[in-house]
């Protein structure tokens, strides 16, 4: 009886190591599993993390909700997917000890992953403490946000003055006015230019007369489908279906494919309940982070760390830019397995937010010189 005691007792410390050991390689275990895989609609919890700041944060977690159930591709359970996206919050201390003596630039997406998904796109705000978090990250690190919308909107949401913008895809950039190169940067020179007066690079200005004419055409294709509307994203527009009933997507679909046909230059893509049309040119967000390292002057620096953040599939582009630079990691934000380009995984803009705070507060800490002020 005291032999299997003994050996129960054994077994369990053991576990419990084991799971310890997981837990700070990144590793999903047994236990994060069980608050993973919970099917369920609204789950409100607490954020389990180390810190104490942190955990004072109360999450409210959406897992395969309406809203983010929007690109599922595969069945995998999530904590088998995390195996190859672990979380880049268990992952946190390893990503920075790979960051040492390496230049951070941030690269953000907005909706979805400084916003949470909501019904009306007009309505995706960004909370102050998302705007905090984002300020100070840029205090410390070049950054910028790589959106979809046009770029007045989305600097509308953020209202931040020391970053920079992408609209429109990356097709519409304030870049840094001055390139600085690699080789003489200084560290104080990183942040300069970033007050909204920068340059302008619009790859896709030619087709402006024809993207306004078709935003009409679609406005008024589909004014007499509930729930769609037609959002001009400066240089491609959205059409949402997020509220249209199921039984009349077919018609939607039908009508923007008709428009396109019409319009050869132009292309169609998929994000989160919307279908986009753009013209059909080589340009996307990879390379707008190609564009962005290029004029911070950082492009063919061997000693550079680009973190982007991202839930669409137009940031799988940029995804897969920082893939085959080799330098610095993509994380996917995601509360459902998605094949990806992603090395790291967040689940939600909650989990963002616990990110950026985190990576301010670790260049804070450290000994690495700060830019100026
Ligand atoms: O690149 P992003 O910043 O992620 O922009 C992509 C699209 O985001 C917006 O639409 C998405 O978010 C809306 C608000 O949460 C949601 O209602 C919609 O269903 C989503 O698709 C934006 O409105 C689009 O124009 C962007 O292209």
């Amino acid at each position: 009886m005291n032999y299997m005691f003994i050996l129960i007792a054994t077994f369990k410390i053991i576990k419990t190591k084991i799971t310890k050991l997981q837990e700070a390689m990144g590793v999903p275990t047994s236990h994060s599993t069980k608050r993973i895989t919970q099917p369920i609609f609204k789950v409100k919890e607490e954020a389990s993390l180390t810190d104490s700041n942190e955990r004072t944060l109360i999450r409210r977690r959406i897992l395969m909700d309406s809203n983010n159930n929007d690109t599922c591709s595969f069945s995998l359970p999530y904590d088998s997917w995390m195996v190859k996206h672990p979380s880049a919050l268990h992952s946190f201390d390893r990503l920075m000890n790979s960051a040492m003596g390496k230049r951070i630039i941030v690269f953000l997406d907005y909706d979805g992953t400084l916003s949470p998904i909501v019904n009306d796109p007009d309505r995706a705000f960004m909370s102050d403490e998302m705007r905090a978090a984002v300020r100070e990250v840029a205090t410390y690190f070049p950054t910028a946000i790589i959106s979809g919308r046009s770029r007045e909107k989305v600097k509308d949401f953020v209202k931040l003055n020391n970053l920079y913008y992408a609209g429109s895809h990356g097709m519409d950039i304030m870049a840094p006015l001055m390139a600085i190169g690699s080789s003489n940067a200084k560290h104080c020179d990183m942040n300069l230019n970033t007050k909204g007066n920068g340059v302008p690079f619009q790859p896709a200005k030619k087709f402006l007369p024809a993207i306004q004419q078709i935003v009409r055409r679609l406005e008024n294709e589909v004014k007499d489908i509930k729930g769609a509307r037609v959002e001009d994203n400066g240089f491609c527009l959205s059409v949402h279906f997020r509220q249209v009933q199921e039984q009349d997507y077919g018609v939607l679909e039908k009508k923007v494919k008709c428009v396109l046909e019409e319009n050869p230059q132009f292309r169609l893509t998929e994000g989160k309940k919307v279908l986009e049309i753009r013209p059909s040119i080589e340009w996307n967000k990879g390379n707008a982070v190609e564009y962005f390292l290029d004029t911070l002057g950082l492009n063919s620096s061997t000693n550079i760390l680009p973190l982007y953040i991202g839930d669409d599939r137009t940031d799988e582009d940029a995804f897969k830019v920082i893939k085959r630079r080799g330098q610095g990691y993509p994380i996917l934000v995601s509360s459902i397995p998605r094949e990806t380009n992603a090395f790291y995984s967040l689940r939600d803009p909650s989990e963002v937010l616990i990110f950026l705070t985190k990576l301010a507060k670790w260049m804070k800490s450290s000994s690495i010189p700060k830019p100026c002020p």
